[in-house]
């Protein structure tokens, strides 16, 4: 189902225009394009858009990033509250940055997949909702009622389920553990559609993709004039979620100083917006996730201990898709149920094929069954989804502890291509954990994304 929003896209290079039109359209309820900002004054006093999306440059050789900055302004000040995205190329990461504090939500680079920009925008999606009362993420968009107990013939997995379910009515803060891809959004989600926070806000932020000039400005919202491009007061993602969820996802990737400030706002439950001295109660319940094992790093002095006794009130840890093999099948035609609908296909899953996954070690847990089963549906061209359609046998077989991969090739370059594509995939394009997954700098990433063209 699409996205109830009207887009706005702004961009003076019409191939771009035409493709973001074209995949956003698959996705929102309206999508509108102008190939020049000085439009956009006249397009805004007859529509009411829900998102924006600007380019950093508009005049053919001109890469200051100046009329994009001054055409943000313009949005900001006919409509303090836009969401709006901003386009930029690879070497703009400054000016990107000198955007968001001057009042965009985020930006987004023009070498970006299909997939990562989808995933920016949905996140904005996400903010709109939220500032209308009523969030549906991505995720939710496509499972039938969220507040429902997902099915499962895992035993670990409803000791979770009776857990959560007793937990969503309290006012505990809840930690969920568990690897990329099990679901530790879905039970946030799940957690707060059950408790009597529902029809507030649940907002959702990945923590480790904030840059520490960004940290603070983006959770406790910054005055204008509080920093030199501050042109606009910007309400913080506590704020947004008063009387709601706060899921602060990648808690385990914020470095010890952004810590402290966290603990201090969970401590007095209050913030302080950059540039004011005025504190703004905040009543959130907050739920947080990680991939990291968070004991270890409190043993080893990364995350403080004190934060962690704070945000781990009722901790719940996810088994990887592996240790809950009973669902595989469950969870298969769950999918299978829901691309046959988006495809048109009425497929069915061959018993061969339920076996292969079975015995598969799923190293990006459900999210790599998600896409494993979208693929195969688009792919199949018989009525019967057999084990070559799932193309398992192609990716790197992680054995159960899922951490060695068989390599047939040892061609250097091959392997290193090979590798930063799975590692984007398994962290969904997300820069910061990707080059964290893969242990180097997010500007080494880049540089090789682009020697790869990727
Ligand atoms: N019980 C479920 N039923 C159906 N789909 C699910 C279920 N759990 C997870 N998914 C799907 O699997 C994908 C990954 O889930 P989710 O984003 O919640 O995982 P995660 O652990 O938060 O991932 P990450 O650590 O990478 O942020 C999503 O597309 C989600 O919709």
């Amino acid at each position: 189902m699409k996205r109830k929003a009207k887009v706005l896209i702004v961009d003076d290079n019409q191939e771009l225009l035409i493709a973001l039109k074209i995949l956003l359209s698959k996705h929102f309820s309206k999508v509108e394009t102008s190939p020049s900002p000085e439009r956009i004054p006249s397009l805004l006093s007859k529509n009411n858009y829900d998102l924006f999306i600007l380019d950093m440059n508009y005049k053919a050789g001109i890469n200051t990033g100046n009329e994009g900055l001054y055409w943000l302004n313009q949005v900001l000040k006919i409509n303090p509250e836009a969401i709006v995205l901003m386009l930029t190329a690879y070497s703009d990461l400054g000016l990107a940055v000198k955007a968001v504090k001057a009042g965009a939500t985020d930006f987004m680079d023009k070498a970006w997949s299909e997939a990562r920009i989808l995933s920016a925008v949905f996140d904005a999606f996400e903010i709109v909702q939220s500032r209308k009362g009523s969030v549906k993420t991505s995720s939710q968009s496509h499972q039938k009622n969220i507040a429902d107990t997902p099915k499962t013939n895992s035993a670990r997995m409803q000791g979770l389920y009776d857990m959560g379910s007793k937990v969503a009515s309290t006012q505990a803060n809840v930690l969920i553990l568990g690897e990329n891809g099990t679901g530790k959004e879905v039970m946030a989600q799940w957690i707060h559609a059950n408790s009597n926070r529902k029809s507030e806000p649940f907002v959702k932020v990945d923590v480790s993709a904030l840059t520490s000039t960004l940290f603070e400005s983006e959770l406790f919202g910054h005055k204008k004039g509080s920093f030199t491009d501050a042109h606009q007061d910007r309400i913080g993602r506590f704020e947004l979620a008063n009387g709601g969820t706060l899921f602060l996802d990648e808690i385990g990737n914020i470095p010890l100083d952004q810590q402290s400030k966290l603990l201090s706002v969970l401590q007095n439950r209050e913030v302080f917006p950059v540039g004011s001295e005025k504190p703004v109660p905040v009543d959130i319940r907050l739920i947080c996730a990680t991939n990291k094992d968070i004991h270890q790093m409190v043993d080893e002095g990364t995350f403080r201990e004190d934060l962690l006794y704070r945000i781990n009130t009722i901790p719940l840890e996810l088994p990887a898709l592996r240790d809950r093999k009973e669902d595989i099948s469950l969870l298969s035609e769950y999918f299978l149920e829901k691309f046959n609908e988006s495809y048109s296909k009425d497929l069915t899953i061959d018993k061969s094929a339920h076996e292969a996954m079975k015995s598969y070690a799923w190293p990006g847990n459900i999210r790599e069954l998600e896409h494993t089963m979208e693929k195969a549906v688009i792919l199949c061209t018989s009525e019967k989804i057999q084990t070559n359609d799932l193309s398992l046998s192609g990716k790197s077989q992680a054995i159960a502890n899922g951490k060695s991969v068989n390599i047939e090739d040892f061609n250097l370059e091959t392997n290193e291509k090979t590798l930063i594509t799975q590692a984007l995939d398994k962290n969904e394009y997300n820069i910061s954990r990707t080059a964290k997954t893969l242990g180097i700098s997010r500007s080494t990433l880049y540089e090789k994304m682009k020697k790869y063209a990727l």
